[in-house]
């Protein structure tokens, strides 16, 4: 029902590390509510490429759009407002481990601008959506590995993002634990927002069947399901 709608647009792209061309003439679409894997080998530029989505490198040939913000033209001033519209994942949890999960969130929503009486609320849904309800005071160090990263997850959805990028999310994670990661988004995918993540994991893949694109030999390619 959300399909029609594009969050994500790649128009004869080229992804570039400084000079060097990783990948060429990469063109996708992602729609509300798609979830895609990127898979590929070691070295074969999926995080490059999800660094251009989240224009952490700059789009020097063809046209990208990402909910809403046209790559190729981007100001360093828009970046903010883009990262806010995208749910970033990472395989290593960055979260603050001198202060509690409650406050990790807080950071984030007080730097995007949230009013102090909507954040206790808000706080409380993201947790809840990653089925870690009860979680909000404790410490890092007092979470698992698994609980850790839902809280990352939580996190990367406090603004309503559009789209989640995840780079290996579940890279260093049990096989139960990824599992449980992968219900969370596929919850936050029924929800709406669209999923693109990396993953080396190929079990994940069989048993959550989506879109499949495959970096391979400076191109990305969609595999026919
Ligand atoms: N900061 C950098 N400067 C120059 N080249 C880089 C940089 N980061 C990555 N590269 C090169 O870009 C290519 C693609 O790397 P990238 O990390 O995007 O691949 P990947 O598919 O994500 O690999 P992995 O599965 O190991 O994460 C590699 O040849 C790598 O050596």
């Amino acid at each position: 029902m959300f399909s029609s709608e594009p969050v994500l647009i790649l128009n004869h792209a080229d992804i570039y590390q400084g000079t060097k061309l990783i990948l060429g003439d990469v063109s996708f679409q992602i729609n509300k509510g798609d979830f895609a894997y990127l898979i590929g080998r070691t070295g074969s530029g999926k995080t490059s490429l999800l660094k251009t989505l989240y224009a952490d490198l700059w789009l020097q040939n063809g046209q990208g759009q990402v909910a809403g913000y046209p790559l190729q033209t981007l100001k360093p001033r828009d970046i903010p407002q883009l990262r806010r519209k995208i749910g970033i994942v990472f395989q290593d949890f960055q979260l603050f481990f001198d202060r509690s999960v409650e406050d990790n969130l807080k950071f984030v929503l007080k730097a995007t601008g949230w009013k102090k009486q909507d954040m206790n609320n808000r706080i409380a849904d993201v947790l809840m959506q990653v089925g870690l309800g009860t979680a909000q005071k404790k410490m890092p160090h007092q979470l698992s590995g698994g609980e850790q990263q839902r809280v990352v997850v939580a996190r990367a959805m406090l603004n309503e993002p559009q789209i989640l990028i995840a780079d290996e999310p579940t890279g260093n994670l049990d096989p139960v634990v990824s599992d449980q990661i992968m219900q969370v988004f596929q919850a936050i995918n029924n929800a709406g927002t669209a999923v693109l993540m990396a993953t080396h994991n190929y079990d994940l893949l069989n048993k959550y069947p989506a879109r499949v694109l495959r970096c391979q030999e400076g191109q990305v390619i969609e595999l026919k399901g």
